[in-house]
């Protein structure tokens, strides 16, 4: 187990888990619950690493887009959410068919943390978003990926990008399964509206904090 956590890049990924649950915990969750999505993780890392580097394509991309988008050069948006130091965090979402999928939600209505993520689900149905007071459906489309906009984009975007609001329902008779990869800032990286973005009359709309110190806000419930 130690050799696993001092090898390749695709092992912070491991690292990180073990930092934020702990190594008991992380251990009793192997030999638990999530076995299958966890092992998965072990035994694809060529896949993941195959995965990363395709994504990383992508997310240039996306940021020089969100950047010129807001009247800003290609390469701002990317370098005040980390730069090359941006964090991919892989997770596997599984969602087992639900005796009652009108009683019962697979993530709770959220929007995500990251600056964006890029989300890829098999083909059962599940993810809603809401807008003008309804829950939409997200249809599945082969092949495509899901971009969903992160607060961080809110926040450095001084809110012209509004991050996403989402959950996910169950499945009577279906496993419904989905691999988010998250964009995060580095947790020492200081996050806060785009200095180009604000002026006298664009006010700050949001603190500028250490991503971290926004994570524990978030997950404790504090105002931000
Ligand atoms: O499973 C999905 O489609 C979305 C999952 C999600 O929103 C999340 O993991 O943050
Ligand atoms: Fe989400």
């Amino acid at each position: 187990m130690a050799d696993l956590f001092t090898k390749s890049p695709p092992i912070t990924i491991f690292k990180k888990m073990v930092h934020k649950i702990g190594m008991q915990k992380f251990k009793d969750v192997l030999i638990t619950g999530r076995k299958y999505a966890l092992y998965s993780f072990f035994l694809s890392r060529e896949a993941n690493e195959e995965y990363a580097k395709s994504l990383r394509v992508i997310v240039d991309r996306m940021f020089k887009c969100l950047s010129l988008g807001l009247g800003l050069e290609a390469h701002e948006m990317m370098e005040a959410a980390g730069g090359e130091d941006i964090v991919y965090l892989l997770k596997i979402n599984y969602y087992p068919p639900c005796p009652r999928p009108d009683l019962a939600l697979g993530v709770v209505a959220h929007t995500d943390m990251s600056c964006i993520t890029l989300l890829v689900p098999n083909e059962v149905q599940g993810l809603q978003v809401f807008k003008d007071s309804h829950w939409y459906d997200v249809n599945y489309i082969p092949n495509a990926l899901i971009v969903h906009i992160g607060d961080q984009v809110e926040i450095l975007s001084n809110g012209k990008y509004k991050s996403v609001y989402h959950r996910t329902t169950v499945n009577k008779d279906k496993t419904r399964m989905s691999w988010p990869v998250f964009l995060e800032p580095p947790s020492e990286h200081e996050v806060g509206p785009i200095p180009k973005l604000v002026n006298e009359a664009n006010q700050p709309k949001f603190k500028t904090k250490k991503y971290k110190d926004y994570v524990y806000c978030k997950l404790n419930k504090l105002p931000q």
